[in-house]
C-alpha cells in the first residue's frame, strides 16, 4: 500500500522514502517510519504499513493504526521454493504466460503450434455479393481462419478450388501443413471429390461419417506421410459443427492437450432427440438452463451466430431435459468438470 512502513508502536519519526524501484532499503530503527509506495520492498525490521488515508503526518511525526504484518506481502506467499507452479502440459495462454514471467522465467519448453491449411471447394461459390441461382456466397471460408487460430493452430490464407479432382489431389499433395481442412466435397455426388482424391493418394480413411446432425458426412483421413485431412460438409452449419468436434479434437491432440470436459445444463423446455444421431443445437445459456435459439438447420448460420453454445442432444426416443454444452469458441479455457 502507498503509506508508511513503520516499526513498533507509534508515533513514528519519518526517516526516508522507499519506492517500488528503490534498491534494498536499509534497516528501520524502532519508532521510525519511511514513506513507501505500493510494491516497494519494505525496509528490514518493518512491522506494519500504515496506509496514506489512515495516517496523520504532523511535522516529521507519523501517527495511525499499525496492525502487525498488515499490508506486507511475504516472500513465497504465492509459491514456496520447489513447489510446482503448474503441471506440465497446460496450454500457454495469457495468464500462464503472465505467471511464467512473474516468477522470472525467460524460456518455456513448448509443443509448437500445428500448421493447418483450409481448402474451400465448390464451383458455385462466390466471394462478393449475394447468393442467387448458380451462385452461393462462400460462408465457410470466412469462418475457418479464425476458428483454426482460436483452436491454437497456425494457418495460411484459405485456398479456393473449383470442384476438380486433379486440383484437389494436387492441393492435398503439396499443402505445407500437418492438418488440412477441405469443405464442400464430403458427400458422394459427382462434384464431391474428397474421398476419390484421398483414395488416389493412398490415404487411410479413419472416420467415414459420424452419427451427428448436422455434419454426418464429415471425414478424417491420414495421408501416407502422416498429414491429416478433415472433410467438412458443405452446408455451413454442418461445416462448423464438424470443425468444432472432429477438427478441434484433431488440433488439440496435435497440441498435446486433452479433450475438454463438457458442462451439463438443464433444458427446461426439452429438446427433441433424434433416434440414432446426436443432435447439435444452437442455444442461449441462461440462469435457468439452455434455450434453443432456432435457425439451426444445417445450411443456416443465423442460429449459431446468435447462440452461446451448442447443446449436445444424445440420441434417444423422446426429448432431452439436460444436455452437454459444446463451446463455440475453440479457444475457451476448458471447465474442469
Ligand atoms: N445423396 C446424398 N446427398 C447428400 C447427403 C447424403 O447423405 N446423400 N448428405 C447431405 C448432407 S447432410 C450434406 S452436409 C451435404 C454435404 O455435401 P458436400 O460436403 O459434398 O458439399 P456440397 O455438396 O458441395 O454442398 C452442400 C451445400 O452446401 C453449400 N456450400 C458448399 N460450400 C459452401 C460454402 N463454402 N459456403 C456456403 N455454402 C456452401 C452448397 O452450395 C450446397 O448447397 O451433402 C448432402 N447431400
Ligand atoms: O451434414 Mo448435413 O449435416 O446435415 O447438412
Amino acid at each position: 500500500m502507498d503509506g508508511y512502513a513503520v516499526r513498533g508502536a507509534g508515533p513514528w519519526r519519518l526517516g526516508g522514502h522507499v519506492a517500488a524501484s528503490s534498491p534494498t532499503p536499509p534497516e528501520l530503527a524502532e519508532g521510525a517510519a519511511w514513506s513507501i509506495t505500493t510494491g516497494a520492498a519494505v525496509p528490514v525490521g518493518t512491522t506494519s504499513v500504515v496506509r496514506d488515508e489512515d495516517a496523520v503526518l504532523v511535522g516529521d511525526l507519523v501517527q495511525g493504526p499499525a496492525e502487525v504484518g498488515r499490508h506486507i506481502r511475504r516472500a513465497g506467499e504465492e509459491c514456496a521454493a520447489n513447489e510446482m507452479l503448474l503441471p506440465a502440459g497446460v496450454e500457454v495462454d495469457p495468464p500462464v504466460l503472465g505467471v511464467a514471467a512473474s516468477v522470472g522465467l525467460n524460456r518455456l519448453t513448448v509443443i509448437p503450434q500445428p500448421r493447418v491449411a483450409a481448402v474451400v471447394t465448390g464451383d458455385e461459390l462466390v466471394h462478393q455479393g449475394p447468393s442467387g441461382p448458380g451462385r452461393v456466397r462462400d460462408a465457410i471460408g470466412p469462418m475457418l481462419p479464425g476458428l483454426i487460430t482460436r483452436a491454437g493452430a497456425l494457418t495460411t490464407p484459405v485456398t479456393h478450388l473449383a470442384d476438380d479432382r486433379t486440383a484437389l489431389i494436387d492441393t492435398l499433395r503439396s499443402a505445407d501443413a500437418e492438418l488440412i481442412f477441405v469443405s464442400g466435397s464430403s458427400a458422394s455426388g459427382p462434384a464431391d471429390h474428397l474421398r476419390p482424391a484421398l483414395s488416389a493418394l493412398g490415404a487411410e480413411l479413419i472416420i467415414d461419417g459420424v452419427a451427428c446432425r448436422p455434419g454426418h458426412p464429415q471425414a478424417l483421413a491420414r495421408l501416407a506421410d502422416g498429414r491429416l485431412v478433415v472433410g467438412l460438409p458443405g452446408n455451413p452449419f454442418a461445416a462448423l459443427t464438424a470443425f468444432l468436434t472432429l477438427g478441434v479434437a484433431a488440433i488439440l491432440r496435435m497440441r498435446g492437450l486433452p479433450l475438454p470436459s463438457l458442462m451439463v445444463a438443464p433444458v427446461p423446455g426439452g429438446l427433441a432427440c433424434h433416434p440414432r444421431s446426436t443432435r447439435l443445437v444452437p442455444v442461449r445459456v441462461t440462469g435457468q438452463g439452455v434455450v434453443p435459439v432456432g435457425h439451426g438447420g444445417s445450411a443456416m448460420l443465423r442460429g449459431v451466430a446468435a447462440a452461446d453454445a451448442l447443446a449436445v442432444v444424445d440420441p434417444g426416443p423422446a426429448s432431452a431435459i439436460a444436455a452437454r454444452l459444446l463451446p463455440l469458441d475453440p479457444g475457451a479455457r476448458p471447465w474442469g468438470v
